[in-house]
């Protein structure tokens, strides 16, 4: 765990952006005053394990509802198109595009929801928009209708994305919630990997053209249905229901998840989170906009938050994720759509071996070791690019040169480091950074931050390659330059927090970024 050797947690005046490093040591923080003792940290108990388990299930249609147009894409002009208005490729744009936009609105809001119905209501509501998003596109009938669809589904995976870490994060003992976030984004991943399989599968000839489209996008109704019953089991975080004074209920949510506590812990881990919470529900809006920026502490998580949430985006894995396919089809691939799925795999592999890392090396060295690992990667396949004609029809037959499994193999760099670091931890980050009091809003515009970026990744990339300087070379030697700035970015601000208890995390960045003296004195976990 790090420590800071310098206790220095005075009050942060307005408009203070002080670069001062804070040092603090975090073994005073958390216990209520008085009592100088941490108390013991939580098992992973089966309940831990159940309620991520089940909670992962929004990131897997996260990453099925993302990534399973794209195989949709190919077949459903037909279905849609009248004979006055055949689907162009700017209504496919539209119709990929607009679950970005519905997420980020998603996002915005979830934050705020969750302060007032709960996290577990939240979970409710991605379900319901999840369920209504995959039977609205599966019986569209026009672009628009799609597009109506798309958009609720995207509202789904914002909320989704927002809620989920949030509340494992909440949930976790401290020396796990890095970890446990982190098979939130392995759903992820997973869910990308089945819509490409499943894109596979149900493509003609297994399913006529109109029915495979529709079933694809429909699948992603079955498991909303699966975690909407099974939060009924599972439980409401200790922090909203301190802060919604039911401490009562939040120290039975706290004996049964963290398993055989001390009654003397398990008050000392609620008067800490009661020290956070600090009675804030009645707040309006306003009153929390102002806390989030005239707070130092608050301003900087919320510039952490966006800046990794930002650079997740800006590094361009996206652009791999929604066209690989299409990269690959254009250099002579001759099934491209199998070819993309290395770039899921990996991705997958590699947030698995992230889920093993994470608490035990910190977030920020992980970070710092893997961005020039991306930089790397990205300027490879750039020469890779330089090299490889690229073609102007798939029909064109694959290509012989070298250069083309060397392309797999730059790519499967790139994404191995992307999903060891980057990949993860910005969703670990907006959860555990804002005081109880703004978390809420806090994360909403990180998310939103990382949606925003999605969208225009997203959308740039076709026209990019189409009309930059030097194509896909071009464009990814400009995802390398993003990875470059980023890095400098996250060494400046980014401090580590493994370990940490959520309150204490709000201490550390009291009066400045608190990166440097961080002192690793405790070995692995
Ligand atoms: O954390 C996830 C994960 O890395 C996904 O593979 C990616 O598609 C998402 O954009 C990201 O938010």
């Amino acid at each position: 765990m790090p420590s800071y050797s310098r206790l220095d947690a005075e009050d942060d005046g307005p408009g203070a952006l002080s670069s001062q490093p804070l040092i603090a040591n975090p073994d005073t923080l958390s216990a209520p005053a008085g009592d100088f003792s941490r108390p013991e940290d939580g098992a992973i108990t089966g309940w831990i394990w159940l309620l991520t388990l089940t909670a992962g299930i929004s990131g897997l249609l996260f990453g099925y509802d993302t990534a399973s147009i794209s195989a949709a894409l190919l077949h459903l002009a037909p279905s849609l198109s009248t004979p006055e208005n055949p689907v162009t490729t700017w209504d496919k744009s539209l119709i990929t595009s607009s679950t970005s936009l519905g997420a980020l609105v998603g996002g915005l809001f979830a934050g705020l929801l969750a302060d007032r119905i709960g996290r577990r209501g939240v979970i409710w509501v991605a379900d319901g928009l999840f369920i209504l998003g995959a039977l609205w596109q599966a019986l569209a009938g026009s672009v628009g209708a799609m597009v109506v669809g798309r958009t609720v589904v995207g509202l789904g995976v914002g909320v989704g994305s927002l809620i989920v870490p949030l509340y494992i994060s909440e949930l976790s003992p401290p020396s796990h919630r890095g970890r446990l976030v982190v098979i939130n984004v392995l759903f992820i991943t997973f869910g990308q990997l089945i819509a490409y399989a499943v894109g596979l599968i149900l493509s003609p000839p297994t399913l006529s053209q109109d029915l495979s489209w529709r079933f694809m996008l429909g699948l992603g109704g079955i498991p909303a249905v699966f975690q909407f019953v099974f939060m009924f089991f599972m439980p409401e975080t200790p922090r909203w229901l301190i802060q919604h004074s039911r401490r009562q209920d939040a120290a039975r949510v706290v004996r049964k998840v963290y398993g055989d506590l001390s009654e003397r812990s398990v008050e000392q881990i609620l008067a800490g989170i009661e020290q956070g919470v600090e009675a804030v529900t009645k707040d309006p809006l306003g009153a929390k906009l102002k806390a989030l920026f005239s707070v130092g502490s608050n301003r900087r998580a919320l510039a952490i938050s966006c800046l990794l949430q930002g650079l997740q985006q800006a590094c361009g894995f996206n652009s791999l994720m929604y066209y690989s396919a299409t990269i690959f089809s254009l250099v002579g691939f001759k099934n491209p759509t199998a070819t993309a799925m290395v770039v899921a795999g990996t991705n997958m592999v590699f947030t698995a071996l992230a889920f093993t890392l994470i608490d035990r090396i910190g977030r920020r060295r992980i970070l710092l070791w893997s961005i020039p690992g991306m930089a790397v990667g990205l300027l490879l396949c750039a020469l890779a690019f330089h090299h490889l004609p690229i073609l102007t029809s798939v029909s064109s037959g694959p290509s012989s040169s070298p250069w083309t499994p060397l392309l797999i193999l730059f790519m499967m760099a790139y994404v191995s480091a992307y999903a060891l670091g980057i990949g993860a931890i910005p969703w670990i980050v907006q959860s555990e950074f804002f005081p109880m009091r703004v978390r809420g809003l806090g994360t909403g515009m990180a998310t939103a931050t990382n949606w925003i970026l999605n969208f225009i990744v997203g959308a740039t990339f076709l026209p990019a390659v189409e009309w930059m300087w030097g194509g896909a070379q071009g464009l990814f030697i400009v995802y390398a330059i993003v990875c470059g700035v980023g890095w400098v970015a996250v060494n400046r601000v980014y401090p580590e927090t493994r370990g940490l208890r959520m309150e204490e995390i709000e201490v550390v960045l009291r009066n400045g970024w608190g990166v440097r003296e961080i002192v690793d004195s405790e070995d692995d976990e």
